[in-house]
């Protein structure tokens, strides 16, 4: 089932989720005029081989892999802020998966959406644009957490700029974001190429050209993931969840702009080839 051919929620649907309810009530704008969002000014397709243009990286792979370890150290070499796509699922979609059962793509797709909005929204706001009336997402501590360390560093790395030293590799506005992003359409949405139609109109992501997107693809076989998931205490995604998300994986190795990162390196060589391989495609350094 392709994303654009999910059933359009109407504003009802979302009275019954208190978490979307939240973020439709906080945008009586868009609800009750239908006028969507002031969206930024459409960049030319190279503009974000230019500093001043941000990154949207999505790391990707099934549960275990290691994305929100592999995200938080990208986030630490790349002085970019890093947010667990986990943090932004609705309450639904994290209880239904605690009982075991796996997501549906109706399920996905507005957590799909929520992810680029909030992308595109920690964008803008580094770039000191005004982000518009997108409502904040719920997010939990560790999300409050990786972003204030990430103010901490811009404030050094302002002092290194005042110097002169580094002043290429510090700075760039851009988010990192670990979502398991497991078939084409949803990356296509993560991309901004295609529309869910599951959410509010005040949730219009920007256009593929104003947020360039990247993924971090983490390959990995099923005996690796088992065993890791085996021993991780304290999640709720249990290890007999891995079979239906391995199922539901589609490769990304064909498409574009994506990283592929085997999960039995050590972080330290994770940390590198991204980070090689990321430049290759922005054609500069990070
Ligand atoms: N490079 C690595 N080498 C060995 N173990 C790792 C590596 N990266 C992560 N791990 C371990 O694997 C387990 C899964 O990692 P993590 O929770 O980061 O995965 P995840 O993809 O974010 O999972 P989920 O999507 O289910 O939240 C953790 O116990 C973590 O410590
Ligand atoms: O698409 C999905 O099925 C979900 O996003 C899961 O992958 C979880 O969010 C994550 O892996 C938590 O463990």
């Amino acid at each position: 089932m392709t994303m654009s051919s999910t059933t359009e929620r109407s504003p009802d649907d979302f009275s019954a989720d208190p978490y979307l309810k939240s973020l439709v009530d906080n945008d009586p704008k868009s609800y009750s005029d239908g006028n969507p969002l002031p969206k930024s000014t459409p960049a030319d397709p190279q503009s974000h081989q230019t500093a001043n243009h941000g990154i949207f990286i999505v790391v990707m792979g099934v549960s275990g892999t290691g994305k929100s370890t592999l995200g938080a150290a990208l986030s630490e070499a790349l002085h970019v802020p890093f947010i667990d796509g986990d943090d932004l699922h609705p309450k639904s979609n994290v209880e239904k998966m605690s009982r075991g059962e796996p997501l549906t793509d109706e399920d996905r797709a507005p957590w799909l959406e929520i992810i680029r909005t909030t992308a595109h929204k920690k964008v803008q706001t580094q770039r000191g644009e005004d982000p518009g009336e997108i409502p904040e997402p719920e997010s939990k501590p560790e999300t409050e957490h990786a972003l204030e360390k990430h103010e901490a560093k811009v404030a050094a790395s302002s002092t290194q700029l005042k110097t002169g030293t580094e002043a290429r590799s510090i700075n760039r506005p851009g988010i990192i974001i670990a979502c398991s992003a497991l078939k084409k359409t949803y990356r296509a949405l993560l991309r901004g190429h295609e529309k869910s139609g599951t959410v509010p109109s005040h949730f219009v992501s920007p256009h593929s050209e104003d947020l360039p997107t990247y993924f971090v693809f983490m390959k990995g076989g099923k005996d690796v993931l088992m065993d890791r998931m085996e021993h991780r205490k304290g999640h709720f995604m249990k290890a007999k969840m891995l079979e239906s998300q391995l199922e539901t994986l589609e490769s990304p190795e064909d498409e574009e702009g994506v990283v592929t990162v085997p999960i039995e390196m050590t972080l330290e060589e994770q940390v590198k080839e991204i980070k090689d391989g990321l430049e290759k495609f922005i054609g500069e350094s990070l």
